[in-house]
C-alpha cells in the first residue's frame, strides 16, 4: 500500500518509528494508502533542518521568496487534475468542488502571498528636528502551522505562504485525517526547488506531533486552524512559554434572511452556504433565520432545492453532495440529528445516513438534513455541529434576530440578507462575528482581515494582517 512520507530538510523521510496511520477514504470506508505515525523526535529532525535553513532564507530578497512561491503555485496549476482528484479521494468532497475551490485557492493563497511580500513595507516615525525611528519587520525563525481536514491544501498553504513568505521556516503539519495533498505539494516543493530546510511537513497525530510542534521552545510562533478545544489546548501550553498564536476556531453562523430580500438569490446562496463540503467549513451557515412573514416561502423553496442534492460518488462530476470525512464525524453529526429530535425539532429534509450502491455502501453519507421546530437556544442550535445539517427559526423583529445571532460562544461570519441597505450596516455592526456578509456567502478578497471573535478564535490572517503575524516588528530609534 501507499506511504506517505514526511518531507523534512527536503528529503522523502519515513517517520523515526516506523510505524504508520491507515488513512481512509471516506466514499468508500476502506484503508487506501498509509500516514506516517511520527512523533517528536521526527519534529525535533525538522527543528534542525528549519534551524540550518534559516539564515540564508530570511537574508533572501523578498523578490526571491515571493518567485519561489509563485513557482509553487504554478505547479499546483499543472497539476490540478491530479491535486483535486486526491484531494476528493482522502476528504469525501465532490472533485468538481475540489477542480473548482479547493486547489486553485490553494494556487492562488502561493501567489497571493508571494507577491504581496513584495509590496509589504513598515512604518517610520520622525520625531520633529529630534530622532527618526523605522520599524523592521523581521521573521521569527520557525513557524509551526498546523491545519484540519475540511479544506485540506487551502488551508494548509493559506498559513504556509505567508510564513514562508516573510521569511520563515516552516515546520506543518496536515491533518492525520486527510495528509495526501500536502503530500503531493512537498514533491512540488521539492520540483521547485524550494532550499532544503525551508518547509518541512511532518504527518501523523495531533497529540503526538501537534503536540511536539506546540511544546518545542524553537518554534517560537504558531499557527492553527481546527476545533475549539483544540485551540483551547494549544493556547493552555503555548501562552506559558509567551509563544505569538493565531487560532482559527469553531463556528456556528446565523445566516439572517428579512422580508425584504431578493428571495431567489438567498434560497439558492443558502443550500450552498448550508451544504458546501457537507456542510464542513467553519464559515457554512447552519442557524437560518427567517422573517415570519416570509418563513413558510422560504422554507418551501428551500426545500425544493434540497431535495436536488442527491449524495453520490465524490469522483462523479455530477455529484454534489460527498461523503463527511471519517466515520467518527459522521457519528458525531448523526448524534446531534438525534439530539436535535429529543429537543423538539422536525426533520424536514434528510436526517439519515445514506447507503450508495456499489463500493460507496461502505462510505460515510449523510443525507442534507434541515430541521425546525427548536428552540434559538438549545444545544442543537448553539454547538458545532460542522456537517450537513442546518435549523429554520423564524422570527418577528430585528432586536429578536440579534439576540439569536449573539447567542452562541462563536463569533465567526455571520450572513444578513436585505436590499435595505441602512438595514444591512446597522445589523452587521451589531453582530460579534468577525466576518459579515451581505447578500454573499464565502465571497473571499485574499487582503482583507480574517478571523473570529469569542471562541472562534485570536487574531486574524489574510492580507496584511498574515504578513504582521508572521514577523515581529522591532523599532530603530536614531539620534538626529
Ligand atoms: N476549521 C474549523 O473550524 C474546524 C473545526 N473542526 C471542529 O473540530 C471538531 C473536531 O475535529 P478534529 O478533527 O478533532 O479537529 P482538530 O481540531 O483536532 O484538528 C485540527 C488539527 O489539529 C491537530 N491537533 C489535534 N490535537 C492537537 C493537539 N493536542 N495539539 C496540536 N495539534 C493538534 C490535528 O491533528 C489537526 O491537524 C470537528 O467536529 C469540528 O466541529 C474541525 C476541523 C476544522
Ligand atoms: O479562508 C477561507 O476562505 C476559508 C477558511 C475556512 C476555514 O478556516 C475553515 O473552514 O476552517
Amino acid at each position: 500500500m501507499f506511504r506517505i512520507q514526511n518531507y523534512i530538510n527536503g528529503e522523502f523521510r519515513a517517520p523515526l518509528s516506523e510505524t504508520y496511520i491507515d488513512n481512509y477514504n471516506p466514499a468508500t470506508g476502506q484503508v487506501y494508502s498509509l500516514i506516517p505515525d511520527s512523533d517528536a523526535a521526527d519534529v525535533e529532525l525538522a527543528v534542525l533542518a528549519a534551524k540550518a535553513a534559516f539564515p540564508a532564507w530570511s537574508n533572501t530578497s523578498a523578490e526571491k521568496r515571493g518567485k519561489m512561491l509563485v513557482k509553487i503555485a504554478n505547479l499546483i496549476d499543472q497539476n490540478l487534475e491530479k491535486l483535486a482528484k486526491a484531494e476528493s479521494i482522502d476528504n469525501g468532497k465532490p472533485i468538481s468542488l475540489a477542480r473548482t475551490v479547493d486547489i486553485p485557492r490553494a494556487s492562488s493563497n502561493l501567489e497571493f502571498f508571494g507577491t504581496a511580500i513584495q509590496h509589504f513595507s513598515s512604518e517610520s516615525h520622525y520625531m520633529e528636528g529630534t530622532a527618526i525611528n523605522y520599524t523592521l519587520r523581521r521573521p521569527y525563525g520557525i513557524a509551526g502551522c498546523i491545519s484540519p481536514w475540511n479544506l485540506p491544501l487551502y488551508l494548509f498553504t493559506w498559513k504556509i505562504a505567508p510564513a514562508l513568505a516573510a521569511g520563515n521556516c516552516v515546520i506543518a503539519k496536515p491533518s492525520e485525517i486527510t495528509p495526501m495533498t500536502a503530500y503531493l505539494l512537498s514533491e512540488l516543493c521539492q520540483e521547485a526547488g524550494l532550499p532544503a530546510g525551508v518547509l518541512n511537513i511532518v504527518h501523523g497525530y495531533g497529540h503526538k506531533v501537534g503536540a511536539a510542534i506546540t511544546e518545542n521552545p524553537n518554534i517560537p510562533i504558531i499557527s492553527f486552524t481546527g476545533g475549539t478545544k483544540t485551540g483551547e489546548t494549544i493556547a493552555r501550553v503555548a501562552a506559558p512559554m509567551f509563544k505569538k498564536l493565531s487560532l482559527e476556531l469553531g463556528g456556528k453562523n446565523p445566516n439572517i434572511i428579512f422580508a425584504d430580500c431578493d428571495l431567489e438569490k438567498a434560497i439558492a446562496t443558502s443550500i450552498n452556504s448550508s451544504f458546501a463540503n457537507q456542510g464542513q467549513i467553519c464559515l457554512c451557515g447552519s442557524r437560518i433565520f427567517i422573517e415570519r412573514s416570509i418563513y413558510e416561502q422560504f422554507k418551501e423553496g428551500f426545500l425544493a432545492k434540497v431535495q436536488d442534492l442527491k449524495n453520490g460518488n465524490p469522483l462523479d462530476e455530477k455529484t454534489k453532495q460527498g461523503a463527511v470525512v471519517s466515520q467518527a464525524h459522521m457519528e458525531k453529526v448523526l448524534s446531534y440529528i438525534q439530539l436535535a429530535k429529543e429537543e423538539g425539532g422536525r426533520i424536514l429534509a434528510g436526517g439519515q445516513q445514506v447507503k450508495l450502491d456499489g463500493e460507496n455502501a461502505t462510505g460515510w453519507f449523510i443525507q442534507p438534513t434541515v430541521i425546525e421546530g427548536l428552540a434559538y437556544n438549545c444545544r442543537t442550535n448553539t454547538e458545532e455541529i460542522f456537517g450537513p445539517v442546518v435549523t429554520l427559526t423564524p422570527f418577528d423583529t430585528e432586536e429578536e434576530v440579534l439576540e439569536y445571532a449573539n447567542c452562541t460562544d462563536y463569533g465567526l461570519a455571520a450572513t444578513i440578507w436585505t436590499e435595505n441597505l441602512t438595514r444591512a450596516h446597522r445589523v452587521a455592526h451589531q453582530i460579534k462575528s468577525g466576518i459579515i456578509w451581505v447578500n454573499c456567502w464565502l465571497l473571499r478578497d485574499l487582503r482583507t482581515p480574517f478571523g473570529g471573535m469569542k471562541q472562534s478564535g485570536v487574531g486574524r490572517e489574510g492580507g496584511l494582517e498574515a504578513l504582521r503575524f508572521f514577523t515581529e516588528p522591532q523599532n530603530v530609534c536614531v539620534k538626529l
